[in-house]
This record gives C-alpha cells, structure tokens and sequence, in this order.
C-alpha cells in the first residue's frame, strides 16, 4: 500500500493563512490517528485565537479585491479547482480515506461528489442577477443588487471531509465571498489539501483560509464575535448548531446549519422490494451509516416485513468489515472510540428493550473504531435509538399497518431533515411527500445528495440550503434601490403601440407573406 501521506508535504501540515502556510503562534501542533488502526498520520498545527484572527485579517483584507474580481474570473479559478481535483481524485481519495475511515470506493466518490460543487457553482458565479420593476403605483422603480456578505466562517464535519468543504467554499466564491474554514480536528489533512490545490491553481492569496484546532470552541467564539465575520455555515449536530447560533445572534450573522437528522425510511408492502433493498442498503450504508441524512429508521409495512427484514440482514451481513484501504472492503472504520461505544450502547438499550438481533450487534477485539454490520428487529417504540442519530451501521426495523401510523411515528422527532418511501403507488408517494415534516425526500430512491439540488432540513435539523441555485444565494444579500420616476411606463414608441412622432422613421410593417 502506497503512503497516502506523501501527498500531504509537511510544510501543507500548518495554517494556510493569506499567502503563507504558518505554524501556530504558540507553536503547538496536534496528532491526527488513522481510525483503524489507531496510529498517529500526521501533526498538525493547533491554532488558538491568535491564529484565527489573523485569518480573519487575512480573510478581511482580500474581501474587498475578491468582490470585484470579474465573475468569469472567478468562474475560472472554480473549475480549475474542479480539474485539479478531478485529475488529483486518487490522491485525495487515499487521504479521505486514511484520516476518515471510508472504504476507498466511497472515497473516491467523495472526490467525485465534491468536486462537482465546484464545476457547479463555477456556472452559478456568471449567473448571479437583480432585478428591475415598477412599482405598482407607476411612481418609481425597484432594482435589486446582489452583493457578497462578506468574509465567511465555515465549521465542517469529519464524516465528508472534502464535500462538506466543499459545498461551503464553492458558492461563497461564486458569490465573491472570502472564507475561513474550520475543519473537523479528527480530519483536516483532506481540507489543507484542498487549500493547496486552490493555491497552485490561482486562487488569490487571503480568499480561502483554513485553520486547524482542537480548541474549536475558543476559536469560532472569537471569529463570530468579530464584526468582521458576516456569515457562518455550520455543519454538524444540531447541539452544536445551537450554541453556535447564539453565539451568531451577537453579531446578527447570516447563518446557514446543516444539523442532525433522523431519516425514516418507508417501505410500503406495494414496494418494489428489489427496489427498496438496494435503496435501503445506499440510505443506511453509504459513509459507513456516518451521514447526517442516514437511514435511521427502517419502517416496513407488515405484510413484507418478514420477507424485507431477512433479506437485508443477508445483504448486511455480506457486507466486508476492514481497513478501507484494503480491496473488497465494503465497511470502514468509524471516525473513533466514543462513536463505538455509543453505537455499542443503542444496541445494547434496543435490545433490553425487547429488540432481535438478526446480524451483527457484537463490537469485535482487536485495534480500531470498528461496528459491524447490524440488523434488529422488533424494536419498540422506546428504544433510545429510535430517537437519537445512530451514525453507525445499525439499522433498526420497525414494522407498521396504516400510512397515517407511520406517517405520524416518522414525524415524531425534533430534526426533518431526510426522508424514504417506497411505493410503486403515485399517489400515496405524493401523500408522503406532502405529509412527512422533511427538507429532503428519496421517492424509490436511497441516494438524494446531488450538487445541483438544495440539500437543507426543517424543523431543528438547520436552516438555508447547500447546493444548486439556492446555494448561491446563501452568500449573497440584495439591496433594494427605490429610483423615482413618476408617470406612468413609456412606451418604447414602436408602431404597435403609437404613432411614430413625425421626423422619425418607422419601422416597416410586415407583409402578409412575411409573417
Ligand atoms: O452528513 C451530511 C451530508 C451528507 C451528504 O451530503 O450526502
């Protein structure tokens, strides 16, 4: 196995601030652990507030230049970072990978997911538009200018170390936004990379800064407390939205929270079931369970429960546990100890509860954050997994008999953020689709998490959306300009409407033939 680390040189192991790749001040570094196996990757620099406030500095500074850098330039620099990283996927995949966990497969399809972003909002950065109009009492006239908001404070998760970055920097720099990021202290090797790609291709010193630390609260306290900062963007649990968007209200922050979700998936027993297998597997699986939009609940309606429930602990139990960069791996390690020894927990509760291990349940010795493939059924009501977010590959099956039961149960959570159906039927999808409290809905479909579409959840699972033409807008505020013009609108003069004055030529009427 080749070492991914070589990709990351030592000198790109430090703060990418402005133009320089800096030390802490305090110089104090911290180690970065392969999750299965446990051994110290890499160290890298522990910024304290210090540190982020010269990004802040550095962020502020090119603000101004950025905003006025023509949007086809802009558009440029994004697909080249979409190029570099698209040429790059193999190398970026093996470090994803080896700080995260994630089988190589998915990592590699993370780069592919991530990327896109780019070459997405490369589109949207020359698509950017106000408008005119008239008042409705003819008096004056109304014309909006989008403008950047400013410098942007990014706090991004560990379980998509790129993608989630991704999604933030892509459309602040579209919009002519610059930005601070701070990545996940269990993954930042992936989003130092990125600055580096961002910097061979041309991207302006100042415009993407990242800044390592595992003193995150004391750091992003002091970025949202600078008036400098005009917007933060949030990935992560929703316990942690909260507090940051108290933390925003000070400074009265735009704010965009990707948080927690609960995902339940729905098979109706008119389901294609082949369908819904291989869609259950993609909504429970993908990122090892480890996705905030993860199928958390697994609902199937009782005449195929039985059929259903057998035929995925099968697949489950087929799937192959081990390093993620070792071939034929299907299942990764988890990001560390603490999120095994929850899973571990969950199972354990489902289980006292009266909850039917059919595959998996059993955490195995041996060196790393490994949790096999799980299945239980039977699982009541009560069980404590049924209402936190699992994380993990665990899925608990519940079995229903009426829409409007399990319609009820699904919504019967405080995050709204995913959601699955099955159903060969239109018109009870439709019924979901307008009943379930969700921002996102797979209709016969496991995998929804697309670029151009607005990824963002209701209820306490966030606020704003990721992604597509909305996505842009999230970095943009509109001033409002009242012109005064009294009167009513003129006529352009054109023969259909009026006369032409005399003096002027008129346009020629068309002949019969010509029309
Ligand atoms: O975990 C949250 C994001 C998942 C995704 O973008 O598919």
């Amino acid at each position: 196995m080749s070492d991914p680390m070589n990709v990351l040189a030592p000198e790109h192991r430090r703060l990418r601030i402005g133009d320089a790749w800096r030390d802490a001040a305090s110089g104090a570094t911290f180690a970065v652990e392969d999750p299965a196996t446990g051994k110290t990757i890499a160290e890298v620099a522990d910024a304290d507030v210090v540190d982020g406030l010269a990004a802040l500095d550095a962020a502020s500074t090119a603000m101004a230049e950025w905003a006025a850098t023509p949007p086809r330039k802009r558009s440029e620099l994004l697909t080249a970072t979409y190029r570099a990283l698209t040429e790059r996927s193999e190398e970026v995949a093996r470090l994803i990978t080896l700080e995260m966990g994630k089988p190589l497969a998915e990592a590699r399809g993370e780069v592919a997911y991530g990327a896109e972003f780019f070459r997405w909002f490369a589109e949207e950065a020359v698509r950017v538009e106000g408008r005119y109009s008239i008042a409705p009492s003819g008096g004056y006239r109304i014309l909006t200018v989008p403008k950047p908001v400013g410098p942007c404070v990014f706090v991004t998760p560990w379980n998509f170390p790129l993608a989630m970055g991704a999604r933030k920097i892509a459309p602040a720099l579209a919009a002519g936004c610059t930005t601070i990021t701070k990545p996940a202290g269990q993954t930042p090797l992936t989003m130092l990379f990125l600055a580096r790609i961002m910097e061979e291709v041309g991207v302006p010193p100042g415009v993407v800064n990242v800044v390592t630390t595992k003193r995150s609260g004391e750091v992003v306290s002091a970025l949202l407390a600078d008036g400098r900062t005009r917007k933060l963007s949030f990935t992560g649990s929703t316990e942690v939205g909260r507090v940051l968007l108290r933390q925003a209200a000070d400074n009265v922050l735009r704010t965009s929270m990707e948080l927690g979700g609960n995902a339940a998936l729905i098979v109706c027993a008119d389901a294609d079931l082949d369908v819904a297998l291989d869609g259950a597997m993609v909504a429970k699986m993908r990122n090892i369970g480890e996705s905030c939009i993860a199928a958390n609940r697994i609902y199937v309606e009782e005449p195929v429960r039985e059929e259903f429930s057998a035929r995925f602990a099968e697949r489950m139990g087929a799937l192959s546990m081990g390093h993620g960069l070792d071939d034929g791996v299907n299942v990764g390690a988890l990001i560390d100890e603490a999120s095994v020894t929850k899973i571990d927990e969950l199972v354990a509760d489902a289980v006292d509860r009266g909850a039917r291990v059919l595959v998996g349940g059993e955490r195995p010795d041996g060196p790393g954050h490994f949790y096999p493939p799980t299945v239980l059924v039977d699982v009541p009501d009560d069980a404590r997994m049924l209402k936190a977010e699992i994380f993990g590959p665990v899925a608990p099956i519940i079995s229903f008999t009426s829409d409007d039961e399990v319609m009820a149960k699904a919504n019967d959570t405080e995050h709204g953020l995913a959601g699955y159906v099955f159903t060969r039927d239109l018109q009870r999808a439709l019924r979901f689709a307008e009943g379930l409290d969700t921002g996102m809905l797979g209709i016969n479909r496991g995998l929804i998490s697309d670029p151009s579409a607005p990824f963002g959840g209701v209820k306490q699972s966030g606020i704003g959306k990721e992604g597509s033409h909305e996505g842009i807008l999230e970095y943009l505020d509109l001033t409002y300009v009242a012109i005064d013009l009294p009167g009513p609108a003129r006529c352009s003069g054109r023969p259909a409407c009026a006369p032409a004055p005399p003096g002027r030529p008129t346009l020629p009427t068309p002949s019969r033939s010509r029309r």
